[in-house]
């Protein structure tokens, strides 16, 4: 059976792993994951799932934190159901870097063929690498809905002193106990609830670069992230009460967005324009070495600003005579780069060199197709929530809404819708702004604020 927008509803998250989903956009996709557990108390299912998924002996990792909100509940099922396991607990604060990686490795033992990550986004990620390192299966025991990485292949981790994204793979059980994620510190839950919000800007971008690029995009996938986000957005009074099914909603779109993810072998349905200038803000931030606001908490600041170019854009009078004359200064804007990414620009200047994408035949070709495409393009514009509509949100949500709550200046929020497009090879609506000869007005206006 070929699965369109329309039907693809009527599967369960379970139904989308482990088996090839024939889809109308022409791909069959697939996600080596083999159960995801969310609901009220199940917790209890984990030595089961672990036996009917083949597993014979566990390593749970935790810290201190999380042992004691779940770990040694886990710990407890499994020694009641006599499944062979054993624990490690760090101490102290978890940073995913090599040290705690190293330290992990030495004490892990050899007969343990899955790790059992209890947490949120550090330790699911140090989960997925030290299990893809020792070359055996990882879970995520999910402790607040917090981060959309916990079914993606990727680990967010520091090395070095700056954040890299690592590729493994993704975990083949994720476990979001309701009666945990409930309790959670709120923040943490609306951080979750951000990282959602920001699929708005994401989703879009992916829609516009499939017009002027002809990027492959599958309606199928976007359109069940699009559900789930609509789930979330209005769910958010009973979430903001902790209701059981408003925090299930969390947890469900935040899984199904990294099964997007990997089902499409990149990160297109859940990063977009909004999470570049998130990746901006911790690469300038570590070096100075402050500390940001939580991953999701940066989403919603970032899909405030991008809503906000969304809208200006709605009512742009677009001149591509005028586009088409701007010279693109090379010189200029190798300088920028070097100003502001330091000393990542040359690893970045390299990429970008790489993929040719500020080549002069580059970026006719694609000020050609938007101009041809501009009708369809205005209308995905047109489609973004508006500016007013996302901060009324964040606001009802009680988290940041501006730059200046996450502790930046109007100058550094500026400055990094100048630059995020360079951090990932993916056009979005920065992009787009830059083809028009745009982008620099909107920067200054957001600086002049
Ligand atoms: N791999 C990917 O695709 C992605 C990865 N990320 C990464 O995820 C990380 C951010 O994850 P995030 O979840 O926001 O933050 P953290 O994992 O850093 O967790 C924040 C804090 O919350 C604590 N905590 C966890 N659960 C609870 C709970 N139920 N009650 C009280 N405290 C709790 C943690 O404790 P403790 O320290 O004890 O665990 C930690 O101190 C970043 O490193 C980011 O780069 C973000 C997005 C995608
Ligand atoms: O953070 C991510 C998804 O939430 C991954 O984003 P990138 O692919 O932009 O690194």
């Amino acid at each position: 059976m070929t699965h369109t927008r329309e039907n693809i509803a009527d599967l369960s998250i379970n139904e989308l792993l482990g088996r090839e989903i024939a889809c109308s956009c022409g791909h069959a996709h697939s996600i080596p994951m083999k159960r995801v557990l969310i609901g009220s108390g199940v917790t209890t299912d984990i030595p089961r799932t672990l036996r009917e998924c083949g597993y014979k002996k566990a390593l749970i990792l935790s810290d201190r934190i999380t042992w004691d909100i779940a770990a040694k509940d886990v710990a407890e099922y499994l020694e009641r159901d006599g499944f062979p396991y054993e624990t490690l607990v760090l101490e102290g604060r978890v940073v995913p870097d090599e040290a705690r990686i190293g330290e992990i490795i030495i004490h892990a033992p050899r007969d343990a063929d899955i790790i059992i990550a209890v947490g949120t986004g550090v330790m699911c990620d140090i989960g997925k690498m030290i299990s893809y390192k020792m070359d055996i299966d990882t879970a995520a025991v999910v402790t607040a809905p917090s981060v959309d990485g916990f079914a993606s292949k990727h680990a967010a981790l520091v090395i070095g002193r700056l954040k890299v994204s690592f590729t493994t793979h993704c975990p083949t059980i994720i476990v979001g106990d309701v009666d945990v994620l409930k309790n959670a510190p709120m923040s943490m839950i609306i951080a979750g609830w951000c990282d959602i919000m920001g699929k708005f800007s994401c989703l879009s971008d992916w829609k516009i670069s499939h017009i002027v690029n002809d990027e492959y995009y599958c309606e199928t996938l976007a359109d069940m992230v699009y559900r789930s986000v609509r789930i979330c957005r209005d769910n958010l009074e009973a979430l903001k009460l902790r209701e059981p099914h408003a925090v299930q909603s969390v947890m469900e779109a935040l899984v199904l967005a990294g099964i997007a993810m990997s089902f499409i072998g990149n990160s297109r349905p859940a990063s977009g324009s909004e999470h570049h200038l998130s990746h901006c803000w911790e690469l300038r931030t570590a070096k100075e070495g402050k500390e940001l606001a939580p991953h999701g908490i940066q989403i919603g600041v970032g899909e405030a600003l991008i809503s906000m170019l969304y809208g200006w854009l709605k009512t742009e009078t677009v001149d591509f005579a005028t586009a088409r004359a701007i010279p693109f200064d090379e010189r200029a804007w190798e300088a920028g780069v070097h100003d502001y990414f330091g000393s990542d620009a040359d690893d970045i200047l390299k990429e970008i060199r790489g993929d040719h994408r500020y080549d002069a035949d580059v970026r006719a070709r694609r000020l050609a197709a938007l101009e041809k495409n501009w009708p369809a393009v205005l209308e995905i514009v047109r489609a973004m929530p508006a500016h007013e509509e996302i901060v009324a949100m964040l606001k009802s949500a009680g988290t940041a809404t501006a730059p200046a709550d996450i502790h930046l200046t109007d100058k550094e929020a500026a400055d990094s819708i100048r630059h995020a497009k360079e951090v990932r090879n993916k056009y979005t609506v920065l992009g787009v702004l830059d083809d028009l000869g745009l982008l620099e007005t909107y920067a200054a206006r957001i600086e002049a604020k």
